[in-house]
Order: structure tokens, then C-alpha cells, then sequence
């Protein structure tokens, strides 16, 4: 008799008398064709159910002609039918705005979802490792959803069961060219659920003109370019310390440049103070007269400098200390922002080694205790590792913008950044496609946002300088 084994057990099979094949004859069932139809036509039904369930709107739009030819015939089904889409053409060409946000970016969601990303889901969770195809069966991560933005996709994804988010930071690159996008980022929704991001078209392509003034004096965010999304990029400074780290052409004078551009109106008015640390004389000292008498170049120069901030920092915790335990910028009491050029000048490549524990105690001294007292630091390098800046874990927030290594982004944004989808290293270094471009992981998120710092040029610099110089000019 027959015992019914698995197909791939039959190969273990041994026979005990010699010289005979174990012969494996499997059973055939001929299912009859009216069961076959029966299971073809519930699954059709179910499907119709599950369509309906997900997507009303769009179930009711296409039904409707169908119905109503049946009920009254095609003219009058045509003639009841024509005004919609009319209706929806005029409405897209007098209101994009409210037109895309209502109708436009879900169509085009449904669209991707059904085109895009369930065509290419099974191949490409296979191919990438992401599910399993066991004995015949497709284990797979669930698609859950996909919303469209007008920047990017957004893919709702119920992982399998033990599965981690780094398996999925691990294969963005077979994300994205599984699904035919030019990045992907990975970031957790809620236990069990992350959500990828893939971009359809990057308003960071170009460069982005200085950011106009602020009207206001303000020391909140500064606004100082263009996020992936298209919103305003703005940077907070008050209340933090800030590291920008990238090699050289990166486009950290941009981002300097920008920070102090949006201050100048609260410089203007007394709410903040910058002081100015240009060891390299190049980035700084083009807009020297911004700075007045806060402004060092030399290692000397800049360590007295650096001593003086931590006295006002000391002397204000001293008057503080029991009374109030964060910094409202005043008239009496400026928030103080350091900017310095090219740190490592100051604290590793500096050959006077004492003027190199000066310094490196003042900036730690600085950045440990000085955002509450309303001093903060907003530093530059270039090489980001330990040796050359062993206090960048003391900036909360950091940027990075290109660097030479892979590894290097982690040393900037922390453990775990660049599987997060903030590729810095892959930052074209021609000027006009990723100078100023960069990733940001601020203290309170721990997803990098991309980001394009607008260009400041030199003639920005001197009409800067010739507005808001104290005595009038550079
Ligand atoms: N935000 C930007 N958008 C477009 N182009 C930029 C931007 N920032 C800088 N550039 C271009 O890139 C060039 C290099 O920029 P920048 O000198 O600021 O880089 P850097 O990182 O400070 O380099 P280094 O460390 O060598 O001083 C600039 O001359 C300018 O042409």
C-alpha cells in the first residue's frame, strides 16, 4: 500500500533489498471542474468584498456607469456619468492645490500601490531576502498601505513575525531598486510596523538661493534651506550646540552663513551676540565686520576668546542658579552663539599642546553646561573621527553633510544613522548637486531628515555685513 510522503522526503528513502529503487508514485486527485469554478467565483466574490471594504469611493465611481447602463441604457448612463470627471478635470485646473490634496495624491497612491509595489512584492521580498518561500508557501511581509506626498512614497509594512528593523535598514538598497526609486529609508511606525520612504523627485536637485531676512528679531529655529518634503529647513540653535561635519566643498560655509543670516535681525536688537573663532581666516573673516570685537583667527586669539564665553557662561549660572533653570534671551542677557570654522584646527592639529587643553577645556566646558545659561556652540570640521573631535558627542544635534566613508557617518550622527537611510558618503560632490546637502539628526528624533542648506554667496555676505555691521559696513 501507498503511504502518501512529502515530495522531498521520497529522496531520504532507503530500500533495504539490494539492487531495487525505491519507486514513488504519487497520489492524483482529479478535482472536478465544477468545484474548481466554485472556488474561482468565491475567490472573485471575496475579492469584490475586500475591494469594496477598502476602497468605497473608488468601487462606487467605477460601479456607477455599469449600473446605470443596465438600468437606463447608455445614453442616459453616459450623460449622468460625463459631468463627474468633467467636474474633476475643471476642479484640477482651477485648484491643484486642494484638488491633490483631496483627490490627486490618493489616486496616484492607489495607482503605485497596485502598479508599483504589490507587482514587484513578491519577487522583490524574495530576491532581497525579506520573506521566505518555504515548501511552496510565500511567507511574506504584509503591504499595509501606501500614501503619496508630493516628494515621495510612503509604504506602511507589517513585518513578519521576528523580524527587526534592521533587516530592513540592511536591504534599502534592494528596496529601492526593487521598486525602482533612488533611495529608500526605513523608520519604525509602531510595534511591528515601519513605514519606507521612497522619493519620486528631490526638491534638493538644485541649488537653493539665501533665505530673505527675517522681518521679526527671533532667536526660535532659524530657517535655513529646504527639506526633502519641500518645507522650509529650520534649524534651532537656542538651547542646543550644533556640529556640522563635512569634507571639504561640503558646503559648511552655507550653513554657517545661513544661521547667522536669519540672527542678524535679533543681533540687530540685542537678543544675540555671535562670536566669531576663524582659525582658517577664509569662511569668517568675509564677513568679518559682523562680528565686531568677538572675532579671533589666531590659536591665541581664539582660546582667549573661548575663555572669555566661559566666564559669561559661569557668571550668568552663578546669577541664575536657583532662580531660573533655562535662558529667555534679553537685552542684559544675549543668547551668545560661538561659531567656530574648522574646530580640529583648534583642538587636534593645534602644535601648542597647551593652548590645545585651553582650548578643547573651554569648548567641553561650553557645551556641557552652556545651553541653559543661553551660550551655544555651533562648530565645523571635517574629519569627524574620535582623535580629531573627542567632544562630538557633546553637540546634541548634528549634521552631516558629505563625507569621504561610510563609517563616518555614524561617527557624525551616532550608532545606527546611516542604516537609517543618511547616505552622506553618497553626496555628489559637484557643487551644484550636493553642496549644502546633507542629513540632520536632531537630539530629539532619531530618524535623519535630508536637507539642503541655501547658498549665502559672497555678495549676500557683504550686503549682510553692509546692513547690520555694528558702525555701519564692512
Ligand atoms: N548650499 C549650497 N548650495 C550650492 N552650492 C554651494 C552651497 N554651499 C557651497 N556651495 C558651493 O560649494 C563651494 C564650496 O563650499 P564651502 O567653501 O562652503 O565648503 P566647505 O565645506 O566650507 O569647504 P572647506 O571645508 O574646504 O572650507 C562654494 O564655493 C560654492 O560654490
Amino acid at each position: 500500500m501507498f503511504r502518501r510522503l512529502p515530495g522531498d522526503e521520497a529522496r531520504n528513502l532507503v530500500t533495504t533489498t539490494p539492487d531495487t529503487a525505491v519507486v514513488f508514485r504519487p497520489a492524483v486527485v482529479t478535482t472536478p471542474a465544477i468545484l474548481t469554478l466554485i472556488i474561482l467565483a468565491g475567490r472573485i466574490v471575496v475579492g469584490l468584498v475586500r475591494a469594496t471594504w477598502r476602497h468605497p469611493i473608488a468601487m462606487l465611481a467605477a460601479a456607477t456607469p455599469g449600473v446605470l447602463t443596465l438600468v437606463y441604457g447608455w445614453r442616459v448612463a453616459l450623460l449622468l456619468s460625463t459631468p463627474t470627471p468633467v467636474g474633476l478635470i475643471a476642479w484640477a485646473l482651477t485648484n491643484r492645490v486642494s484638488f491633490a490634496r483631496l483627490v490627486g495624491w490618493r489616486l496616484l497612491a492607489w495607482w503605485r500601490l497596485i502598479w508599483v509595489y504589490r507587482r514587484h512584492w513578491q519577487p522583490v521580498m524574495i530576491v532581497s531576502g525579506l520573506g521566505r518561500h518555504i515548501r511552496g508557501r510565500d511567507y511574506l511581509p504584509r503591504l499595509v498601505k501606501v500614501t503619496c506626498t508630493p516628494w515621495a512614497d510612503l509604504v506602511s509594512v507589517r513585518m513578519l513575525k521576528g523580524q527587526a528593523v534592521k533587516d530592513w535598514a540592511d536591504r534599502i538598497d534592494h528596496l529601492a531598486q526593487g521598486f525602482g526609486a533612488t533611495s529608500c529609508r526605513v523608520a519604525l511606525s509602531q510595534a511591528g510596523r515601519i513605514t519606507l520612504t521612497f522619493p519620486r523627485t528631490d526638491p534638493l536637485a538644485t541649488p537653493i538661493s539665501a533665505v530673505p531676512l527675517p522681518a521679526e528679531p527671533s532667536v526660535r529655529a532659524v530657517e535655513v534651506g529646504m527639506q526633502e518634503d519641500g518645507q522650509p529647513w529650520r534649524l534651532k540653535v537656542h538651547g542646543t550646540h550644533v556640529l556640522v561635519a563635512g569634507a571639504t566643498g561640503a558646503g559648511k560655509g552655507s550653513i554657517i552663513w545661513s544661521v547667522i543670516r536669519g540672527l542678524l535681525p535679533a543681533v540687530r536688537a540685542g537678543l544675540v551676540e555671535l562670536w566669531a573663532l576663524d582659525p582658517k581666516l577664509m569662511e569668517l573673516s568675509y564677513g568679518r565686520a559682523l562680528f565686531g570685537p568677538r572675532y579671533a583667527a589666531t590659536p591665541e586669539d581664539c582660546a582667549d576668546l573661548l575663555d572669555r564665553a566661559v566666564k559669561v557662561m559661569q557668571e550668568r549660572a552663578a546669577r541664575f542658579a536657583g532662580l531660573q533653570r533655562s535662558h529667555a534671551p534679553t537685552i542684559d542677557d544675549p543668547f551668545v552663539l560661538v561659531v567656530v570654522d574648522e574646530v580640529a584646527f583648534l583642538t587636534a592639529y593645534q602644535s601648542d599642546r597647551e593652548l590645545r587643553r585651553r582650548i578643547s577645556a573651554a569648548l567641553a566646558t561650553l557645551t556641557t553646561q552652556g545651553r541653559a545659561v543661553g551660550v551655544g556652540v555651533l562648530a565645523a570640521l571635517q574629519d569627524p573621527r574620535k582623535e580629531v573631535m573627542n567632544i562630538r558627542n557633546l553637540f546634541p544635534d548634528k549634521i552631516a553633510l558629505r563625507l569621504d566613508e561610510s563609517e563616518q557617518v555614524d561617527m557624525v550622527l551616532g550608532d545606527g544613522a546611516r542604516d537609517r537611510g543618511a547616505l552622506a558618503d553618497h553626496i555628489s560632490p559637484v557643487p551644484e548637486l550636493g553642496a549644502g546637502v546633507g542629513y540632520v539628526r536632531l537630539e530629539t528624533s532619531p530618524d535623519p531628515i535630508r536637507v539642503r542648506a541655501a547658498y549665502v554667496s559672497d555678495t549676500d555676505i557683504c550686503v549682510m555685513a553692509g546692513a547690520f555691521a555694528p558702525g555701519g559696513g564692512a
